[in-house]
């Protein structure tokens, strides 16, 4: 093998880097969170853009609230539309290869048990927001790790649209997240308050979630 290459293991879809992952391993065990710029292949995040572009804006839906009989849409609370992501759409096998090897290293060094994951879509038109919250459902704690990834090309800060994150009962943001091509954003989903400020141009996101395998807490 060649040795430039020996931090890199090979799948069948791509390469991965690993020191990326054991950055975000080092980085939840520490801090509970990480904001990393281009953590993934440039060709993943091309395959996903193009998916996003080529999919038609009426599937975005009107974003809700809360899951299942507790769903509702609020928009005080949030005004973006949401699709959501399937494992078979081409675009996106990267990606959740990606995706699936990282649920691989966080359960083997951290052993969160993560189960599954989904993921959506997020439009967020001219204007539109998300205030502060919790990913975690009330109702549910089966949502354990969010990730954000963003999908804007071109983005400059003075695009708005910064995602701010708290800690709880604090009101100064320990970080603020410039959403640009290719930054993603790993959490924990039931520490760390967060929100969406408006943008005054359309903005991507791909948001998702790692779930451990319990029923609903009623
Ligand atoms: O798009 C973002 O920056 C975050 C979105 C978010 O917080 C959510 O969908 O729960
Ligand atoms: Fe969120």
């Amino acid at each position: 093998m060649n040795p430039v290459l020996k931090t890199v293991s090979s799948s069948s879809t791509g390469y991965f880097d690993e020191d990326v992952f054991g950055r975000i391993c080092d980085a939840i065990t520490d801090q509970g969170y990480i904001v990393l710029k281009n953590a993934l292949p440039l060709d993943t995040l091309n395959h996903l853009f193009t998916g996003l572009i080529d999919s038609n804006p009426h599937q975005f839906d009107l974003a809700g609230i809360g899951r299942e009989q507790d769903f509702h849409t609020n928009e005080f609370v949030r005004t973006d539309q949401i699709q959501w992501l399937e494992p078979d759409q081409p675009f996106a096998s990267q990606y959740f290869a990606w995706i699936e090897e990282l649920r691989l290293r966080l359960n083997r060094y951290l052993f969160l048990g993560l189960f599954d994951y989904e993921c959506m879509f997020a439009h967020y038109p001219e204007g539109a927001f998300y205030k502060r919250h919790l990913d975690a459902f009330r109702g549910s704690t089966n949502r354990r790790l969010t990730t954000v990834l963003y999908l804007n090309p071109q983005w400059n800060p003075e695009d708005g649209g910064e995602l701010l994150i708290y800690r709880k009962r604090e009101k100064t943001p320990i970080e603020t997240v410039i959403p640009e091509f290719g930054t993603l954003v790993v959490f924990l989903s039931e520490v760390f308050p967060h929100e969406v400020l408006p943008a005054n141009k359309s903005r991507f996101s791909l948001t998702g979630w790692y779930r451990i395998n319990e029923g609903l807490v009623i």
